[in-house]
């Protein structure tokens, strides 16, 4: 089990310094990049809160490489895709993980200095973690989850003020949260304050965000902000606990069945090669926490930012619509939000979701691409600005050699943005992603990637096959170019939940547009301000929280035009956008495993 002490930190960073000024820099000083201070390096420019949006900048100025520091740390920030799939693939050129750029994840896991195998060095600890629960089956409680939070929302927004909003970005972290507890752990979710532990984990994350900018933060912090230090050992406290709880309530199940698959079976099925015993409740503390996190803020926080650009595009709202109601999916004129069992329909009530409807809703997943895209909810650092690789050796990164020690940045915000990478990338466009999965790559002509490190696009992937597969490795499949939309990363640690995830987003959106028409409550001001009041916890969310009136379709629901929300939809050209998204109605049978029988609604 590794652990990283300060001492250790204080050599790191005096190394980092030693080295920017005295190491060997290669091609480094080739490598265009903005000016910046000889010690602290670009840091000031850093301290914004919307960093990843100053990085884009940089990208858009410099080009696909370009180059800043962090104190004494040379980044070399890489939006391009075949670079970018090359560094995160699994061949030649690839790059092992900058561990220290993960080590805030460790604040929110534990409060022990300990890794995870998400943070770890330690490359075997890893491959354990990762082999053992790659096969674990990602129990489907979205849907019971997500259809409570339709019935809160209703009972919120009938009690909210009038042009009062709900907030909707706190709710689905919460329920995000309930799922993976029950879902992955099969916890009782009666002795579990959810909403405490949300705010712990807010709490914790938005400490380890500020210590990327800063890592001298965690030796000045104690003595200047002593009250907050011990909030935050407080949350981390409480999340060790919860963790624990786990840990002990699992463990007491005693060995799990076989042909049991749930995560905390995988875990618990486990052997420590040098014992041959189950892991220890020391080395899966981490571990269960490092599950939580990678899982439910990125999510969660997905879906408030797919809601908050449905609300801010009545259009795209209203074509949603009508792709439901095409699909029997609406809820138009219920009473309720009691989803009636298979037959009902279009001549009822909607028809139950299953889980074979997900990829066939074309827009709807058009409009969750385009938001992944737009940067909003992938993981951080981890991706809303991108996985975090670093050179052990001297390393050819595209036509510049870098000297060992330099963090390579494959920021996912700016391969998503760039201007080099899209047209008119900072306009929200669902429709770019209708005409067909290639949206997701770069031009073949950048082709050079080698195959070895081919994977799917995310929601191209799982619809495909349907797997809950981590994503794969780098480029293009035949005959197209790099992919240039990776909101789940590449390669071999690309993310494990990429399936799981977006069915939860997918799932809890059609749960709640199916039954209410959004828009943002005053309070929230105008669109434009709230894209640029980002906050950055371990995703990027939106700060003060999603305010949002909340109309359900019953009688009084309104969509564009002032009529019902279905009779919006209709008018929003239903036949266009519902005949490209939704087939004839299928039973349940065949569903995978993954799904819930008899249906996701
Ligand atoms: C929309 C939702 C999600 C997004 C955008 C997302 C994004 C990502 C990204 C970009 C990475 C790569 C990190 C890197 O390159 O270093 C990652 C890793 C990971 N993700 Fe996700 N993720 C999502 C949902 C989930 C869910 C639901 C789970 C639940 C199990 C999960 C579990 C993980 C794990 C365990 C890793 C680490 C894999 C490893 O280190 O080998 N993620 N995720």
């Amino acid at each position: 089990m590794t652990t990283v002490s300060t001492a250790d930190e204080l050599r790191l960073y005096a190394g980092l310094l030693w080295n920017n000024a005295f190491g060997p820099k290669y091609d480094l000083h080739k490598i265009p990049g903005p000016p910046g201070y000889w010690l602290w390096g670009h840091m000031p420019h850093l301290m914004r809160p919307d960093y990843h949006v100053q990085a884009l900048e940089w990208a858009d100025k410099y080009g696909p490489v370009t180059r800043f520091s962090l104190g004494g740390q040379h980044i070399v920030l890489v939006s391009d895709p075949r670079l970018a799939a090359t560094v995160l693939g699994r061949g030649a050129g690839a790059l092992p993980r900058k561990s220290i750029g993960y080590s805030f994840f460790d604040l929110a896991t534990n409060h022990l200095g300990l890794r995870s195998f998400f943070t770890t060095t330690d490359e075997d600890h890893w491959a354990l973690i990762r082999k053992g629960t790659a096969a674990a089956r990602y129990f489907v409680v979205a849907l019971k989850h997500a259809q409570e939070l339709a019935g809160q929302v209703r009972l919120a927004a009938a009690a909210a003020h009038r042009g009062r909003g709900v907030e909707m970005q706190e709710q689905v972290e919460m329920m995000l949260l309930d799922v993976f507890l029950e879902g992955l752990f099969e916890m009782d979710l009666r002795r579990i304050n959810s909403e405490e532990v949300g705010h712990a984990m807010n709490l914790v994350l938005e400490e380890a965000n500020e210590r990327i900018k800063n890592p001298f933060r965690k030796f000045v912090n104690p003595l200047l902000r002593p009250g907050w230090t011990r909030s935050v050992s407080r949350a981390q406290r409480l999340l060790g606990s919860l963790y624990g709880r786990i840990f002990d309530t699992t463990r007491a199940r005693g060995v799990p069945p076989e042909d049991e698959t749930l995560l905390w079976a995988c875990l618990a099925r486990i052997k420590d090669p040098k014992t041959g015993t189950p892991l220890t409740r020391e080395q899966l503390l981490p571990e269960i926490g490092a599950f939580i996190l990678a899982g439910f803020d990125t999510s969660s926080h997905t879906i408030a930012w797919c809601l908050f650009n449905v609300a801010a595009h009545p259009d795209v709202q209203a074509r949603i619509k009508a792709e439901l109601a095409a699909a029997g999916l609406l809820h138009a004129g219920q009473p309720n939000c009691v989803t009636p069992r298979r037959g009902g329909g279009r001549g009822g009530g909607a028809l139950q979701l299953t889980y074979e409807d997900l990829p066939r809703l074309h827009y709807l997943n058009a409009v969750v691409d385009e938001t992944m895209r737009q940067g909003f909810c992938t993981m951080y650092p981890v991706a809303a600005t991108g996985s975090v690789r670093e050179t052990t050796a001297p390393t050819r990164v595209g036509p510049y050699t870098l000297p060992p020690g330099v963090v390579v940045w494959p920021m996912i915000y700016a391969l998503h943005n760039a201007a080099h990478n899209w047209e008119r990338p900072g306009e929200f466009l669902p429709e770019r992603w209708l005409d067909g999965r290639d949206t997701a790559y770069a031009s073949a002509r950048d082709a050079e990637v080698p195959a070895a490190s081919a994977s799917a696009p995310s929601a191209a992937a799982s619809d495909q096959d349907g797997s809950e597969a981590a994503g794969g490795g780098g480029g293009g499949g035949a005959g197209r170019g790099p992919r240039r939309f990776m909101p789940f990363s590449e390669g071999l640690k690309g993310c494990m939940g990429q399936a799981l995830g977006l069915m939860e987003v997918r799932t809890v959106l059609v749960s709640l547009l199916s039954r209410f028409w959004f828009d943002l409550a005053p309070a929230m001001g105008r669109a434009e301000s709230v894209r640029r009041n980002q906050q950055i916890a371990l995703t990027l969310k939106i700060k003060g929280g999603l305010q949002l009136l909340c109309t359900p379709h019953s009688g009084a629901g309104r969509g564009k035009g002032g009529g019902s929300a279905a009779s919006a939809a209709a008018g929003a050209g239903a036949a266009g956008a519902a005949g490209a998204g939704a087939g004839p109605r299928r039973g349940a049978a065949g569903a995978p495993a993954g799904a819930a029988a008899g249906g996701l609604n």
